[in-house]
């Protein structure tokens, strides 16, 4: 008699599931970051801090709603981040939505709430990033659990070349197994908080408790668990930026880790424990800038500098950290400003006078760059 075996495909169908299984990594190397990142903090001035601030949370908010490519504004994003902080920062108009506004509060509860995650507050980030009840145009269930009769899907492609990813465990099952995950987010473990919040991202993307905005809510949770360590100020760094520029990796790992039916997820832990160390080094590097820029504009708050010289001066800050390249040629200058050669060069002599910037080379290989 032939017997008909079903063979297992996804994670959750592991009778043990999520009893995940991972060895302790190296985490030195992250612990060390972050006590950079403590460090700086310490020592940053308000107004460094208020500029930082308002970088890190608009390239957070854009790259979460940019990985699946629902785009907002930079400009929505920063007048939404000015408003919400009320950060008195300088802008050119003020154009924030509904969506700019709930993306931001969503971020800055994860990072400045650290009371108990419950269903109600899951629901309102739900309902929050759904203002208008739909996904695009279609129609969704917001600020609940999906209800869904058909298997919830997670697949790339068009229509006609789908590639079904994923397939998220029943509805039916989503009460229990989301009431498990919140009480296991919520109980102190032994597990530390790098860890858990990597486990926490996945977990809850593995459940896909929603009809949509599972991704965005995942790592939401992330920024949540790792707040709450207090590892450094959680205003300082941002994942999910770092994942943004990652994101064809991020899908490979979690494409591998949802058929591991053995419930392995090191190359889940390994990868994000990359990713961190990345994402911390690139915020130290980004607050060494925003010193940088803020005591450059201190050392010439009182020099005397035409609109042209100040443009010049803006533009190569704008550049920074990656060094504006070639420096400042007189070309560039007269580019920029609209100058003739013969104001360009007058207007460059004069910031070396001043001690703004630095001659270097000769005659057509001469260029400038910002004295610091
Ligand atoms: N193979 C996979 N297994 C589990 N989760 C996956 C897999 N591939 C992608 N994902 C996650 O599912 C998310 C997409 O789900 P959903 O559309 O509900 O979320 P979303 O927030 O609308 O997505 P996003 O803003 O990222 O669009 C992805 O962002 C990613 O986090």
């Amino acid at each position: 008699m032939k017997t008909s075996h079903y063979e297992k495909k996804w994670i959750w169908e592991n009778k043990n599931f999520p009893n995940f299984i991972y060895d302790k990594q190296p985490l030195e190397e992250l612990f060390y970051k972050f006590g950079n990142l403590n460090m700086i903090d310490s020592f940053m001035n308000h107004s460094n801090s208020k500029e930082f601030l308002s970088e890190i949370l608009i390239n957070e908010a854009i790259s979460t709603s940019a990985i699946e490519g629902e785009l907002l504004q930079r400009s929505s994003i920063r007048s939404s981040i000015n408003k919400l902080l009320k950060l008195d920062l300088e802008e050119d108009s003020y154009d924030s939505t509904i969506q700019s506004d709930a993306l931001v509060q969503i971020i800055l509860d994860t990072k400045n709430n650290d009371a108990k995650l419950d269903k109600k507050r899951l629901c309102s980030w739900h309902k929050a990033l759904f203002p208008t009840g739909q996904s695009g145009l279609k129609e969704i269930i917001v600020g609940e659990y999906r209800k869904d009769l058909e298997d919830m899907q997670i697949v790339s492609g068009s229509w006609e070349k789908e590639k079904v990813h994923y397939i998220a465990p029943k509805a039916k099952d989503i009460p229990k197994l989301m009431e498990d995950f919140l009480k296991w987010i919520n109980e102190e473990n032994e597990i530390n908080y790098i860890y858990k919040s990597m486990i926490a991202h996945l977990y809850f993307l593995l459940i896909h408790p929603f009809d949509d905005g599972n991704g965005r809510i995942a790592r939401a949770i992330c920024d949540y668990v790792l707040a709450k360590g207090k590892l450094a100020n959680a205003d300082f760094y941002s994942i999910s930026s770092s994942i943004h520029s990652k994101r064809k990796e991020y899908y490979q790992v979690l494409d591998n880790t949802c058929t591991n039916t053995s419930l392995d997820i090191n190359e889940w832990i390994r990868w994000n424990i990359k990713l961190y160390e990345e994402s911390i080094s690139s915020s130290l590097e980004k607050i060494n800038t925003v010193k940088l820029k803020t005591n450059f504009y201190s050392k010439i708050q009182n020099k005397k500098l035409n609109d042209r010289q100040k443009k010049a001066i803006q533009k190569m800050l704008a550049l920074l950290p990656e060094d504006f390249e070639g420096g400042m040629k007189v070309k560039k200058y007269m580019n920029i400003t609209k100058a003739t050669r013969v104001t360009a060069n007058r207007d460059l002599s004069n910031l070396v006078e001043q001690n703004i910037m630095e001659k270097h080379g000769l005659a057509r290989a001469t260029f400038y760059t910002l004295v610091f």
